[in-house]
């Protein structure tokens, strides 16, 4: 695996996107076929199930090192990685055996299925002939943890580098529900046969906050509809099968069972971009009832009756087979009204109606009578527009009646005090700089019991590092945080500060790439400070 430690140390010993690309495309251009393939899934977060416990490695590791279990709980937070610490205290190998990145993939696959005993036994064999990298890696790999600061884009970058493929056209091929032990190199990328994954989903079009109306040129090159509140599905209909993708690439499928029922009316090889929505009486109900749906593996009866949901359908994406995202939005829109027109109001499926205005004042008029329609503002959708991958300027805007929220990544956690002392309740959020996290903002309230609960035992699994009453969590959950004003801060290391944040929302939906970034709060600030 010295190829795979190669790449490893040069990406993560820059913060410089180019050199990360470059060496990525080399990795991509050189490696095996199995290793690239391997490369790719841990990019994109697919990791090898946890082989151990994190508890049971330290003390295998502090034993291989000859040294007490405490040392190695010392040495631990100095360092401040498991997986390194582990490098750094096991004594040097005494020799060294090069075998693939896929082989000791392979191997941990093995030991997952052995007893205890074989386990431990495999994994001090392995560390006896890596060296200091390779070790740092597997044994990253063992406890399921594979963090590198190299987003799927960005990897995805390279291999367009490498390949001489379309970025987005790869962005599309890595989508959907392959492992690397279901699918090759070869049908993944190379040949690609869009029947091998019939639950492929295309990359959502993701949209902008609104800052300039008045670049928009005439509202009659716009088709507005209302902004949800909801979660953003989409839909895939193909070979008599159904299946319901977030925007984070999860399969939602078993928490939305009544979508099956759309099989029956909607032709296969339908693709339909949507919001799924808890709505009742031909009214969307507020977001907490969706809430008690979401994060649940499948759901009882009486929660389906409760909360019922629809998906409100904006966009066709595929029709009879055909890939239809560079029509017209316009077209696209007229295709999907034809065919929800044809589904009976008991079946789960409305179309997303346009709003319409003649001018961008008469629009503005209408956006004010959100509210009342548990809804957030309007969405401005530009009628000739193809759909594209991504969030891209240009085409889509979001003009929220509530526009201070922001995306937040939680990176540490302290507990409460009195009644809720026994839970974490004040967090520290952070938005991207780059590659960095930067915390901005701490908040405490907003979640419910059952929430601060869940949070809680995930804290108690997830520490890094503590200190003190602080402790630092792997960054992993998305929050939304809402507040009332945003201001100019020297003293904060973000350079702003907040008015009354609290936690408005937890994105079960979105990966933590996909949070706000410094650039995002910076304009918020120019326009709201
Ligand atoms: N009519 C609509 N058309 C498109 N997207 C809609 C519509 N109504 C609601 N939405 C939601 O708005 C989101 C578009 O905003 P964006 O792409 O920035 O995602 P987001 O960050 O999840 O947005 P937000 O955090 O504001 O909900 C979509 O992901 C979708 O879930």
């Amino acid at each position: 695996m010295k190829d795979f430690a190669t790449l490893f140390t040069a990406v993560d010993q820059t913060t410089r996107t180019t050199r990360k690309v470059e060496s990525l495309a080399e990795f991509f251009r050189t490696a095996s076929d199995a290793d690239k393939l391997w490369c790719v899934a841990l990019f994109s977060g697919r990791r090898p199930k946890r082989v151990i416990t994190t508890t049971v490695l330290r003390e295998w590791a502090a034993e291989r090192a000859g040294i007490p279990l405490w040392l190695f709980e010392e040495s631990y937070p100095i360092v401040g990685d498991l997986a390194e610490t582990i490098a750094l205290v096991l004594p040097p190998a005494a020799a060294h055996e090069e075998r693939p990145l896929s082989h000791w993939i392979a191997r941990l696959r093995e030991l997952s299925a052995g007893d205890d005993a074989t386990r431990k036994a495999g994994i001090l064999a392995a560390w006896d002939v890596l060296d200091r990298t390779e070790r740092l890696l597997f044994t990253k790999l063992l406890t399921g943890g594979f963090r590198v600061g190299v987003s799927q884009k960005l990897m995805t970058r390279a291999l367009a580098r490498a390949t001489g493929q379309d970025e987005a056209e790869l962005t599309h091929k890595l989508m959907g529900a392959w492992t690397p032990e279901t699918t090759s190199w070869e049908a993944l990328i190379e040949a690609h046969d869009p029947s091998a994954d019939l639950s492929r989903p295309y990359p959502f079009y993701l949209a902008y906050q609104l800052d300039d109306l008045a670049a928009l040129g005439s509202a009659a090159d716009w088709i507005a509809e209302w902004k949800w509140d909801g979660i953003r599905g989409q839909l895939v209909l193909r070979g008599g099968e159904h299946h319901l993708w977030s925007r984070g690439e999860e399969l939602m499928t078993p928490r939305f069972p009544e979508f099956a029922r759309l099989i029956d009316y909607l032709p296969d090889g339908t693709v339909i971009d949507g919001e799924v929505l808890a709505f009742a009486d031909e009214t969307p109900l507020p977001f907490n009832a969706l809430q008690k749906r979401i994060g649940r593996k499948s759901v009882p009866r009486k929660l389906l009756e409760e909360s019922p949901v629809v998906l409100m359908a904006y966009d066709l994406l595929e029709d009879g087979g055909t890939d239809i995202r560079a029509r017209p939005f316009a077209e696209r829109r007229a295709r999907l009204a034809e065919l929800i027109g044809t589904i009976p109001p008991e079946a789960p499926a409305r179309l997303s109606p346009a709003v319409t205005a003649d001018s961008w004042e008469a629009l503005a008029v209408e956006r004010e009578t959100s509210r009342d329609r548990n809804a957030e503002g309007l969405m401005l959708k530009r009628a000739d527009s193809p759909y594209l991958a991504g969030r891209r300027k240009g085409d889509w805007w979001k003009w929220k009646v509530d526009p201070l929220v922001i995306d937040a990544v939680m990176i540490y956690a302290q507990s409460g005090s009195g009644r809720r002392a026994n839970l974490f309740t004040d967090f520290t959020f952070a938005v991207w700089d780059g590659d960095d996290l930067v915390p901005f903002t701490k908040a405490y309230s907003g979640l419910t019991d059952a929430e601060f609960r869940r949070i809680t035992a995930w804290v108690r699994r997830n520490t890094l590092q503590k200190f003190g009453p602080v402790r630092q969590v792997r960054p992993e959950h998305v929050f939304e945080i809402a507040f009332e004003g945003i201001q100019e801060s020297p003293r904060h290391k973000s350079g702003v500060a907040l008015r009354f944040p609290r936690m408005s929302r937890w994105r079960h939906d979105k990966p933590i790439a996909e949070a706000n970034t410094l650039a995002d709060l910076r304009e918020m600030l120019a326009t709201y400070g």
